[in-house]
């Protein structure tokens, strides 16, 4: 990537806001390209430039935006948008995958893939982030019934943005070029198989480089591999691509689901009990609407697994602060002793 402009970086206004005017006079806007285990890559308007991590910093992931004072981290600006997961094992701790996405690509294949389920889990985490999701239905050469699947998707929500494509075919993919603006910041969700590396490459054409590992010119004319995972598009949107999103599991928060499901939501707020599961409970709206034909079961279905899935991790989230406390408080005790005993 040689030098591009902010604008083409993905800067505007929401982040040119949050400068003081010193900030204006003696920082520079620079963008996270991609983060290693000791340092990170960032561009800004002048070139790339390679930060040392320092436990100064907050967490940082790639496309955050931050200022550089004489070429030294000065502070991170505030996000637009958020993806993030709950880190494997027993760790419940969130892991940021990437910020200031504006479009997530939900990818999903019209043939063995096709899964409504599955869209709403992506859509759940898209609302979560706070981006823009586009349901891109993939191998349409593959599928007969590709109106009809559309449709299916087109009602889960009216509004909802649905592209039927070939991702082997450049033309096709020009469907999503309402979304591949310059400066537009995109990321390609799905599960295995589906078509998210076809799309990427496709979209990413001539600057193929999705494998995340790029070649580049050092000063001494050598090769090295930069490992940059923010990638630019021919027409200047930009994706970024990292192993982490490519297996995003679920960590919704309430309201994205409740954003998702909103004909749930609606008649839940008419339940006899405030606090309501919609299983068994006597006044309960959504169990009559089910009842009633007025709700598609398939809905109800996936909206009790959904939030049964926000409940749990909600549980081990408050279940690990708890154990950070316990921890800390032995931790000064344990302190507290050894002083004591030191004193003696
Ligand atoms: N015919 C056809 N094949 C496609 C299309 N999109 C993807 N494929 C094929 O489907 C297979 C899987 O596609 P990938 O792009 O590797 O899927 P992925 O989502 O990146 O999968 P993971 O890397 O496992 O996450 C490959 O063989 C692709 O060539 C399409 O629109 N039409
Ligand atoms: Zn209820």
């Amino acid at each position: 990537m040689d030098a591009i402009s902010l604008a083409n970086l993905g800067w505007h206004t929401f982040f040119q806001q949050q400068l003081t005017l010193d900030e204006w006079e003696a920082t520079a806007p620079v963008r996270v390209l991609a983060v290693h285990r000791s340092q990170l890559l960032a561009m800004g308007d002048t070139g790339t430039v390679t930060l040392p991590i320092t436990p100064a910093m907050p967490v940082l992931t790639v496309g955050d935006w931050l200022l550089l004072n004489d070429g030294h981290f000065s502070r991170l600006l505030e996000r637009n948008s958020v993806f993030s997961r709950k880190a494997s094992g027993a760790k419940v701790a969130e892991q940021l995958l990437a910020a200031n996405v504006d479009t997530a690509f939900i990818v999903c294949s019209l043939n063995d893939d096709f899964n409504l389920n599955r869209i709403e889990r992506y859509l759940a985490m898209t609302h979560e982030a706070g981006a823009e999701p586009v349901v891109v239905l993939t191998k349409r050469d593959l599928c007969n019934q590709a109106d009809d699947k559309r449709r299916q998707v087109q009602e889960l929500d009216p509004l909802l943005c649905v592209e039927t494509i070939n991702g082997l075919d450049a033309d096709s993919a020009t469907a999503l070029s309402p979304w591949c603006r310059p400066g537009q910041t995109i990321v390609v969700l799905g599960s295995s198989g589906a078509g998210k590396s076809t799309l990427t490459n496709t979209l990413l054409g001539a600057n193929i480089q999705a494998t995340g590992a790029i070649r580049e010119d050092d000063s001494k004319g050598r090769h090295t591999t930069t490992g940059r995972t923010l990638l630019p598009m021919p027409g200047g949107a930009l994706i970024i691509d990292t192993p982490g999103l490519r297996e995003l599991q679920l960590a919704t928060g309430s309201e994205a689901i409740e954003a998702t499901f909103s004909e749930i939501t609606s008649l839940a707020a008419r339940c006899r009990f405030g606090d309501c599961q919609h299983h068994q409970e006597p006044g309960c709206a959504v169990l009559d609407a089910l009842e009633r034909g007025l709700l598609d079961e398939r809905r109800y279905q996936s909206f009790i697994k959904l939030s049964r899935e926000q409940a749990r991790n909600e549980a081990t989230l408050a279940e690990r602060h708890e154990a950070d406390k316990a921890l800390g408080k032995l931790y000064r005790r344990t302190q507290a002793e050894s002083r004591r005993y030191k004193g003696k």
